[in-house]
């Protein structure tokens, strides 16, 4: 997505200029002797996703990111598809993931245990959090995953408690966050994407809601998410085992001996399945614009022709 201009940090406060290369939050700009930015540096991170109404174009929502939070409501019986696609899409952006289950003050006692447990399971590798802006102390582990010089992005569903996180993390009101409507399915609240500095050090930025999250290039990522069922896999008689039927799978072998649950393994296949129909949608979109880069070489070499 090129722009034409944007919001640069200055040490006298954010500033509008001219660009003349794509940019995204978290990059750090190069200026021109005319005050316009004219390139980047190399990217240590990057988060992808897929362009707004799924086309097959990559956007990068944000770059150079040490911590990406992945906010979720603790609740029994999460939506952990979500939770494990937001995860597989940290991952693969080289950031390290911190999934940090958000509300706790909304999730009745009993629930928290198991709730938390789910959120585990879900997230191999990856400390969780449990927070509630109700008690400023919660968020500590965050803060301590940012100190003394880290970029933390959050992510996560609209109305998942992004900018109340970061809200309790600066410890002020910074941004808007919103109301969420009666009948519980939220809004977008936050419609702008936004690099905060933090008073301990450390930078936050907020990205506008995620509703849907379509996962592009993650491989790696939805590997690093599912490390329980790749390891398991690698125990599989069989290199090209489908977990189904086959003698001696590893992975069916846990899920009877109740180590894992078979929803993930479900999970697993179903974000495998995506990967494997966008990788197809790529190649489709890069065979057709080289179809009509050759046409139009053609054409201006034989401008008889129509
Ligand atoms: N009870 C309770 N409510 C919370 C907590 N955190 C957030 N909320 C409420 O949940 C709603 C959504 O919170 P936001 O922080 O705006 O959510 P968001 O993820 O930034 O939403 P978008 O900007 O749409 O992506 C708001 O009404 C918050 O007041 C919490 O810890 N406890
Ligand atoms: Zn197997």
């Amino acid at each position: 997505m090129e722009r034409k201009s944007c919001v640069i940090a200055t040490p006298d406060g954010p500033r509008t200029v001219p660009t003349t290369v794509a940019v995204a939050v978290g990059d750090w700009a190069l200026l021109d002797g005319a005050g316009q930015v004219s390139g980047i540096r190399p990217r240590s991170t990057e988060i992808r996703r897929l362009g707004v109404g799924g086309q097959a174009v990559e956007q990068v929502l944000a770059a150079n990111v040490d911590v990406v939070a992945v906010c979720a409501p603790l609740e029994r019986d999460a939506r952990l598809g979500r939770v494990e696609r937001l995860l597989a899409l940290a991952w693969s952006s080289g950031a390290q993931p911190l999934l940090v289950a958000t509300k706790s003050d909304l999730c009745p006692a009993d629930d928290v245990g198991p709730a938390l447990s789910q959120f585990a399971a879900s997230a191999p590798g990856v400390e969780v959090v449990p927070v509630t802006v109700t008690d400023p102390a919660t968020v500590e582990p965050v803060l301590a995953a940012i100190a003394p010089d880290r970029t933390l992005v959050t992510v996560g569903a609209s109305g998942a408690g992004k900018s109340s996180l970061i809200n309790a993390l600066i410890g002020g009101a910074a941004l808007a966050t919103g109301e969420v409507r009666q009948d519980g399915k939220g809004r977008h609240t936050t419609a702008w994407r936004e690099l905060v500095e933090i008073p301990g050090g450390g930078c936050l930025i907020d990205t506008p809601g995620l509703r849907a999250v379509g996962l592009t290039d993650a491989a790696d990522g939805v590997d690093a998410a599912f490390s329980d069922i790749t390891e398991l896999a690698a125990a599989c008689r069989f290199t090209d085992c489908g977990h189904e039927t086959e003698p001696g799978c590893a992975v069916r072998a846990a899920i009877e001996g109740g180590e894992l649950d078979a929803g993930r393994l479900e999970r697993h296949r179903k974000l495998q399945r995506e990967l494997a129909y966008q990788a197809r949608r790529f190649d489709a979109r890069a065979q057709s614009e080289a179809r009509k880069r050759w046409a139009k070489i053609a054409r201006n070499s034989n401008p008889a022709r129509p």
